[in-house]
């Protein structure tokens, strides 16, 4: 299978790249948290003075947006609108009640209503992403443990369990499922009772990791005083595509990368997904506006893209009715500081086009089986999920060289319509090592990073 490897967007990165977080950076954003927490205070005391309870807020803020092309004709009108009661809403918790009331709603759909969706190869080829990227890690984690040894997970931000079947592929041995959302959280139990039930029938008579279910906050909660067993070492921490609403707050990415690290053996990784936030904040610059996007996924900033605050910088991210919710930028160089104090060690980050190219012929088999790529030229062109008149002008332009260079014999290839495109290739991989510690004189550990 081939791909059409000339769009990536390697924008010239703005400022953004190079605004290194130095120490004084974050202390001051420390202290800016402190105040706005304060001032979150002061919001709630009005709030319960004008008698809104917390469960009306978060009714209203459930405005259906989607999908994104009828949003757009009332789409300003709307994103203030909601702006404007989710503003209302931030408490104490910051936007965790918004973040969790998104997701609690968002309906399980079966996979033939899943199929039909716009966006179905973009999902299908970041499942393909996860799958590679939790695959390659345990197999170096593997690769360093003796055979048979106990494999645990934890995977902070579970979502409904779109990851359970990467786990029971990995053969792990024990996996952590938490999440801020309590409805996806149950979504996740019925997907795990299913799996086990099928697992039972199996040759091998079950053979499924054990799991347990914590239903917190991740960026304010201390996971391990959860955990069934506190003592528990973690071979692998996964945060797939949640990480960065922990950038809400200095101390919420702080518990969050506590979270990862504490509890990780040493040579342990933890691994996720986040939007790059360079690549977002290029493409506003590049825009001139804090809207940008297109026909598939949509960003509003509610920061300023010339100068994004280290933590708390916001924008609403619409993803063809699956996402419409707040998100933080993900500062990189502050996450790599923030990083070390955890004993977690910065190994890489890959944007999702290169982690493709690294990875396209090792996964074709897979990526083939999880049908992430869509097939071009089409039986029929309505069959394409595309509609924009440029969505495979790429791949038209690749077919010619194709054929080209088979004298004119017709091939078919594996490819993402152009909006899809450009919507992924905003996300990056991350890598993190958990390094040994020595112990200081009070007892707590101290990392040489
Ligand atoms: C885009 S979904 C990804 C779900 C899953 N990891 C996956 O890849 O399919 C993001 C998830 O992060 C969860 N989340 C967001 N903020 C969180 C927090 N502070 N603590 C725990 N979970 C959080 C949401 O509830 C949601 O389930």
């Amino acid at each position: 299978m081939s791909f059409q490897e000339e769009i990536t967007y390697n924008e010239t990165l703005g400022e953004y790249s190079e605004q290194n977080a130095t120490t004084e950076d974050l202390e001051k954003a420390l202290m800016e948290a402190a105040a706005e927490a304060d001032a979150r205070n002061s919001q709630v005391e009005k709030n319960s003075s004008e008698n809104e309870t917390k469960d009306q807020i978060i009714k209203e803020t459930s405005i259906d947006i989607s999908p994104l092309k009828r949003k757009s004709v009332n789409h300003n009108e709307e994103c203030s609108k909601k702006r404007k009661t989710e503003e209302a809403s931030v408490s104490v918790e910051g936007y965790a009640n918004v973040v969790a009331s998104h997701y609690n709603q968002i309906e399980e759909k079966g996979l033939q209503e899943r199929s039909k969706s716009r966006i179905v190869y973009l999902r299908n080829f970041h499942n393909w992403i996860k799958s590679m990227l939790i695959n390659e890690y345990l197999t170096k984690v593997k690769s360093s443990k003796k055979h048979n040894a106990p494999l645990r997970v934890l995977d902070m931000g579970c979502g409904k369990g779109g990851d359970l079947l990467k786990w029971k592929k990995g053969n792990i041995t024990h996996l952590i499922c938490s999440d801020i959302a309590s409805v996806s959280l149950e979504q996740c139990k019925n997907r795990y009772a299913d799996m086990k039930e099928r697992s039972a029938r199996e040759r091998n008579g079950g053979n499924l990791f054990s799991i347990e279910y914590i239903s917190a906050d991740c960026s304010r909660s201390r996971l391990r005083e959860k955990y069934s067993d506190p003592s528990l070492k973690l071979d692998i921490v996964s945060c797939q595509f949640a990480f960065h609403y922990s950038f809400e707050s200095l101390p919420q990415a702080e518990c969050m990368l506590r979270n990862a690290g504490e509890c990780l053996l040493a040579g342990g990784y933890f691994i996720g997904t986040i939007p790059d936030s360079n690549d977002l904040v290029a493409r506003a610059r590049k825009a001139d506006s804090s809207v940008f996007g297109n026909d598939v996924y949509k960003v509003v900033f509610d920061c300023d893209t010339n100068k994004p605050p280290l933590f708390g910088a916001k924008y609403n991210f619409y993803l063809d009715g699956v996402v419409d919710c707040p998100e933080f930028l993900v500062h990189f160089p502050t996450l790599v500081k923030l990083a070390k104090k955890y004993g977690l060690k910065f190994v890489k980050k890959e944007k999702f086009y290169d982690f493709f190219n690294r990875m396209k012929d090792e996964g074709v088999k897979l990526l083939s089986n999880m049908s992430s790529l869509e097939s071009y030229p089409p039986l029929q062109s309505s069959n394409l999920v595309g509609t924009a008149d440029d969505d495979y002008l790429h791949a038209d332009n690749f077919l010619k060289g194709i054929s080209r260079d088979r004298g004119g014999r017709d091939c078919k290839i594996g490819t993402l319509s152009k909006s899809e495109w450009e919507a992924s290739s905003l996300y990056l991989a991350f890598v993190f090592e958990k390094v040994k510690n020595t112990w200081n004189a009070d007892g707590t550990p101290c990392y040489d990073i």
